[in-house]
């Protein structure tokens, strides 16, 4: 498999360069050259086969050669090592738990898989790369936790300062060794774009190797394609159209499930789920894309202006804007209304979500109800625990500190604030 940049200025290149590079050195995002197709029988064979078996499966024709089978196995035992389950809520919805991994957040698969993949391509090599990476809450903690203590790879996250919710801000900067955590005045979109502007600054590759651990890199965003598969994997035949509702921020998530579609699972549609940061919903219904600065809310994670991977969801559906919606609706919810979804939930189903998996939850039932013929699942990105204070204010619950969560307790945060661009630059050279 070849990869191409989006931008259309850059060679094609490989799996290893392009999870090396991160991003094209013309600035664009890389994208496989074709769509391979799931093998005849794979989806009728879904329920049968082990988490592994479905990796292994879906995962070979984007690293084949670049990755031996048995490294990739090694990789997917390590990456699927804890549960993913569907817990069905009744009236035809299921919440697919993708939070029970090391930092309790569906960024796991992809910052570990990656982690992996960049520690086996510089096995044998002395040189040194830095991983850059913008979070707006989950990103930065998996990713710490994914690359600590790899050796040969120094990592650097920028994150907005007071918009992340003290759990993840803890997960990002309490680690130490080689996790650096830079605070920024300003929002993720902020830190995103300083980012982008280090990966295309010639003069600071000629001196380090960058490379990108947001969902950019092919490395982050493609294993994400796993969950709609091992929802599939559990869910019981009823014959009804099946469609996802998924929490939406950056946009590499929807995008993995939207490549697995094409790639052969029978979804029959999207959902893009968003908080207040509305940039793809008002493109859904004007075909104009308008991104506009975020805004903080309460489900932090998603708060995106300018979302990076939407460009790939446009390239899938080779920028046919009536094509693109047969398979994708996208709603934007205030926090007002994750609250309300977040109490129906406890009240109603004693479920205790988080408020990205209650905005999913939101968007699922709208769609649901001009569409009865279907059955859905909403994704519950991150473990209700990362937002302790949303969950005791609107629920008035507790919820009891999970390991991974008590062990960055009471250790001291540890963050150096930059203004801008070159304050970044300085800290990359020093
Ligand atoms: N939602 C993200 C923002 C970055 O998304 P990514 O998937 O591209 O890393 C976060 O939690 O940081």
């Amino acid at each position: 498999m070849k990869y191409y940049s989006l931008n259309k200025r850059s060679p094609n290149t490989s799996f290893r360069e392009a999870v090396i590079r991160g991003i094209a050195p013309d600035g664009g995002l890389y994208f496989p050259e074709h769509i391979p197709e799931f093998r005849p029988g794979f989806i009728k064979d879904l329920g049968r086969l082990s988490p592994l078996e479905i990796g292994m499966e879906a995962m070979t024709p984007f690293v084949e050669g670049e990755l031996p089978g048995e490294v990739l196995e090694g990789i997917l035992t390590k990456v699927l090592d804890f549960e993913f389950p569907l817990v069905n809520l009744g009236g035809g919805i299921s919440s697919l738990e993708l939070f029970h991994g090391p930092t309790m957040a569906f960024k796991d698969v992809g910052a570990r898989f990656m982690a992996l993949s960049l520690g086996y391509f510089y096995r044998n090599s002395d040189k040194e790369v830095t991983v850059l990476v913008a979070t707006s809450g989950d990103t930065g903690g998996a990713v710490a936790k994914g690359f600590l203590g790899v050796t040969g790879v120094n990592v650097v996250i920028l994150y907005p300062e007071g918009k992340v919710s003290d759990i993840q801000e803890r997960q990002l900067t309490t680690l130490g060794q080689n996790i650096k955590a830079l605070r920024v005045k300003g929002t993720f979109d902020d830190c995103q774009r300083m980012v982008k502007k280090a990966f295309t600054d010639e003069n600071l590759s000629r001196k380090i190797q960058l490379t990108s651990a947001n969902s950019i890199n092919v490395a982050r965003w493609l294993p994400q394609m796993l969950y709609y598969l091992l929802a599939c994997h559990q869910l019981p035949h009823t014959g009804k159209k099946l469609v996802f509702s998924v929490p939406s921020g950056n946009f590499g998530n929807i995008c993995a499930g939207m490549l697995a579609q094409r790639m052969g699972l029978p979804v029959s549609h999207f959902i893009a789920s968003t908080n207040v940061n509305d940039t793809v919903p008002r493109y859904m219904q004007t075909s104009e894309y308008d991104p506009h600065p975020s805004t903080a809310t309460i489900s932090n994670a998603m708060d995106v202006g300018d979302p990076s991977n939407f460009v790939r969801i446009l390239e899938l559906y080779g920028q046919d804007f009536e094509e693109l919606k047969k398979h994708l609706s996208s709603y934007s919810f205030s926090d007002k209304e994750t609250r309300e979804a977040m109490k129906s939930l406890y009240r109603d189903n004693g479920y205790v979500a988080d408020p990205h998996g209650a905005v999913g939850y939101l968007g699922l039932k709208k769609y649901m109800q001009s569409h009865p013929d279907t059955e859905g699942v909403f994704l519950e990105t991150a473990h209700p625990v990362k937002f302790l204070d949303v969950v005791r204010e609107t629920l008035n619950t507790e919820i009891p500190l999970p390991p991974q969560i008590r062990e960055v307790m009471d250790k001291e945060k540890v963050s150096t604030p930059v203004k801008g661009y070159e304050e970044l630059r300085d800290f990359l050279l020093s």
